[in-house]
């Protein structure tokens, strides 16, 4: 199995409660979940990333365990293997493009200088960011800083990516350019990719299979 995930989490508020069963088994490499607002796709990718707990669960991805509560395993998001890109993008604004982008190697290498500097050139070329390496975040486009959190993202070369809406900051046009260039850049580095999204327009361009979120619980469409 590629992704193999159940993730049991309950979320109680004075007012509401909500029950979250996120189950998935799936040889595809590249799968999207796709669901309306409040269905739970943030609450999965929290608990697939290691920023959340759950009540119970288990996650192996391409073979590799990062959680299973009933052994009390639940990995830490440095330790998951994972790159992750954010909706927002998550960026820091006092940080120029190159330190962005060198942040995602924080507390990764023993010689920092010189295994950063030499892989943040490598990602700022890759990404066609070269001439921007010592701009801020305000002074780029949404594609830029998109292409700054990709790289951020793999530079720490990840087993596997977790994308979130990523391209609902973008216009339409950039959308689908952005999305050609996320699908090159995952056959390239040929890792697992879950995306997350609620545009059906993603699921065409990247995802083999479409899982569908529906009031906490998953299922294949
Ligand atoms: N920290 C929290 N406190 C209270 N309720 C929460 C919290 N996080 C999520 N929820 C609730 O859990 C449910 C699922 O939320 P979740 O954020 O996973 O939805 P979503 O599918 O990602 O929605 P959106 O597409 O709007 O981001 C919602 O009913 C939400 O109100």
């Amino acid at each position: 199995m590629i992704f193999d995930f159940n993730l049991h989490k309950k979320i109680i508020t004075s007012n509401h409660e909500f029950i979250l069963h996120s189950e998935c088994q799936s040889n595809a490499k590249r799968i999207a979940i796709i669901g309306a607002s409040g269905s739970g796709k943030s609450l999965t990718l929290q608990l697939l990333a290691g920023l959340l707990k759950p009540l119970s669960g288990s996650l192996k991805i391409d073979g590799k365990l990062y959680g299973d509560t009933t052994q009390k395993i639940w990995l830490p998001p440095q330790k998951r293997d994972v790159g992750v890109m954010f909706q927002d993008y998550a960026l820091f604004p006092h940080l120029t493009v190159a330190q962005n982008v060198a942040f995602g190697l924080q507390n990764h290498w023993r010689d920092p200088n010189r295994q950063v500097n030499e892989l943040t050139e490598k990602w700022l070329n890759r990404m066609q960011l070269s001439h921007l390496a010592n701009h801020y975040p305000n002074h780029i486009s949404g594609g830029q800083k998109q292409r700054v959190a990709l790289a951020r993202a793999c530079i720490r070369q990840p087993r596997w990516l977790l994308l979130d809406e990523p391209f609902s900051a973008l216009d339409t046009e950039l959308r689908q350019q952005m999305r050609l260039e996320v699908s090159d850049l995952q056959k390239e580095l040929d890792i697992p990719m879950l995306l997350i999204t609620h545009d059906k327009a993603d699921c065409d361009v990247l995802a083999d299979e479409i899982w569908r979120m529906e009031n906490g619980k998953l299922s294949r469409q």
